[in-house]
């Protein structure tokens, strides 16, 4: 970015180290403006806001009305305690959640979230977020891996899911989204949805029926 700032502007002073680092400041304290059905606007930088950490369990939240910032409170915040938000979306599991944290904001967080990383809680939850369905479809468990069997084991009623089966709805699902996205973005709405309905029956034979995957199909489905 700092290269192509250079190109563009041709100024002979230019440095270059400098504007890689204002871009570096950039993108560790801007926030992104959204609409009220949060759809992503533009990049703002709030002074006052960009002094705000983050938790992964926060107490407040960043909100916009038009480019206008406001942090509200979403909990009681005791006198004295800090005034957290979060920088990502706080639906991930704590992987998911400390890879984003880490490539973006260069840090590990330690909120009371993702010390629990590991501990069962934690290994229940991502499962449900971001693991597979039980091949039982009357059976709501979650999948956890089998390493001895090279598959899935249900929590719950103990059927096991095989790998290879999962792949082969997992390569169909991936197609199916990579096309209906292309539909949708080329403003072909009534292909998008016939696509993302398939999809959405793929990710339910595949995800966990609360899994974040099948949420933000959902999502789509209904914006198209
Ligand atoms: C928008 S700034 C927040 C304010 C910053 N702490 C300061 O003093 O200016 C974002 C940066 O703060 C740090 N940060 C924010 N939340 C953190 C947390 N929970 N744990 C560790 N570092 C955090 C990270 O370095 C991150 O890139």
């Amino acid at each position: 970015m700092a290269n192509l700032v250079s190109i563009i502007l041709q100024w002979p002073d230019l440095n270059i180290r400098e504007i890689a680092e204002n871009f570096s400041r950039l993108a560790c304290n801007a926030h992104t403006i959204c609409d009220s059905e949060l759809i992503p606007l533009g990049t703002g930088l709030y002074p006052v806001i960009s002094i705000i950490n983050h938790s992964c369990y926060p107490n407040s939240v960043l909100v916009f009305e038009g480019r206008m910032a406001t942090i509200r409170a979403i909990q009681q915040i005791p006198k004295g305690s800090e005034v957290l938000i979060s920088y990502i979306e706080t639906a991930g599991s704590t992987m998911t959640r400390q890879k984003a944290l880490k490539e973006q904001y260069f840090f590990t967080c330690s909120c009371p979230r993702c010390i629990k990383l590991g501990q069962d809680d934690d290994i229940k939850e991502s499962a449900v977020l971001e693991g597979y369905r039980c091949k039982n479809h009357t059976c709501d468990g979650f999948l956890l891996r089998d390493t001895e069997i090279k598959g899935f084991r249900c929590h719950q009623c103990g059927l096991v899911r095989g790998m290879e089966e999962i792949l082969k709805i997992a390569g169909e699902e991936k197609d199916m989204s990579e096309k209906a996205s292309v539909a949708l973005s080329s403003g072909y709405n009534t292909e998008a949805l016939d696509m993302y309905l398939k999809v959405e029956k793929l990710q339910m034979k595949l995800y966990h029926s609360s899994s974040i995957k099948l949420m933000r199909t959902r999502e789509t489905l209904l914006r198209v």
